[in-house]
């Protein structure tokens, strides 16, 4: 994982709902994605902007990463909605359906200093995936899998078959540049079990988290993106020995009848940094 900040969960919030804004102060999410685009009606964008600026800076949400979704650039909305939030007290700014490196260099030229995000979610971002994430200010993808599907036409599959491909390209991408990748939503928010086979297919992807619509999802992908109390005792018990080894002059250790080197010792230490940077979230 290319970040210490833990992105189990990245709820969704439309920056038109003033209920769920308050609500969201209280969850337990890593992240929120306060959403300007999809979920907020074109007639309610201006009012939406206002709020959501209002609401961000009048605080109280804690340590959860605040990113705003901003509207395209090719629409009459995107770059007064960035405008908006220059200087802002927020961990991220998003733009949907990047397609290119040049549409990131374009938000970079919209706002300093704030970490940009890319919403991956078209064909052609799935083929500039690589050039998208070697942005020097590009710190995270968010997979927008119900856009990629649509643009590719795909029939909805419970394994995801039709979108892997485009899923792997970020991921690859993603690590490639050291930057953060969180997986698509999952929109049946009442079908828990359906949700956490999604979790735990990205978790086995290589996603660093779940974006979400629900607070009914949050459990679900908390616990699927966290390190489990065995792979906890695992790292634990592999870093013990292999200093041990190194201590006595060998370049590898045993742990469990399985070799462990110094790359199992890289994984080891980052599973103990995502479970610190957990404990320090909750
Ligand atoms: C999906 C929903 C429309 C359901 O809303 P609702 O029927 O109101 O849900 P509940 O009555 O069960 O809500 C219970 C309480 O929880 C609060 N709530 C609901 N959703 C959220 C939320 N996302 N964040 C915070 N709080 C939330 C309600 O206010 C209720 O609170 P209370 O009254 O105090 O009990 C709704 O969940 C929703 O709008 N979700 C977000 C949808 C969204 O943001 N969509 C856009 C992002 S996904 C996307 O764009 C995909 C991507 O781009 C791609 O291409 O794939
Ligand atoms: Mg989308």
């Amino acid at each position: 994982m290319s970040s210490t900040r833990p992105y189990r969960s990245a709820l969704y919030i439309p920056g038109s709902k003033e209920r769920a804004l308050e609500k969201a102060k209280g969850l337990a999410c890593d992240a929120i994605l306060f959403d300007l685009e999809d979920a907020v009606a074109p007639e309610a964008k201006v009012a939406a902007r206002t709020l959501l600026a209002q609401t961000i800076k009048s605080g109280g949400y804690g340590n959860r990463a605040k990113i705003v979704r901003v509207n395209g650039f090719d629409t009459e909305w995107g770059r007064d909605d960035v405008a908006a939030f220059v200087g802002a007290d927020i961990d991220g700014i998003l733009l949907p359906k990047v397609d290119s490196g040049a549409m990131v260099e374009e938000l970079a030229q919209a706002i300093p200093d704030v970490p940009l995000w890319a919403m991956m979610e078209t064909p052609l971002g799935m083929l500039n995936a690589a050039e998208i994430a070697a942005h020097p200010r590009l710190t995270g993808f968010v997979m927008g899998t119900n856009d990629l599907a649509k643009d590719l036409n795909t029939r909805f599959r419970a394994d995801r078959q039709p979108l892997l491909t485009g899923l792997g390209l970020c991921v690859i991408a993603a690590k490639a540049h050291g930057v953060v990748v969180l997986d698509g939503v999952y929109n049946a928010f009442k079908d828990d079990d359906g949700l956490r086979a999604e979790c735990e297919q990205g978790r086995d992807f290589g996603m660093d988290g779940k974006t979400l619509i629900h607070p009914a999802q949050l459990d679900i992908a908390n616990e699927v993106f966290a390190p489990t109390e065995a792979e906890i005792d695992l790292a634990q018990r592999q870093i013990t020995a292999f200093e041990a080894a190194q201590a006595a002059g060998e370049g590898v250790a045993v742990v469990d009848g399985k070799i462990v080197e110094n790359l199992h010792i890289v994984t080891a230490r980052a599973t103990l940094a995502k479970h610190d940077a957990i404990l320090a979230m909750e």
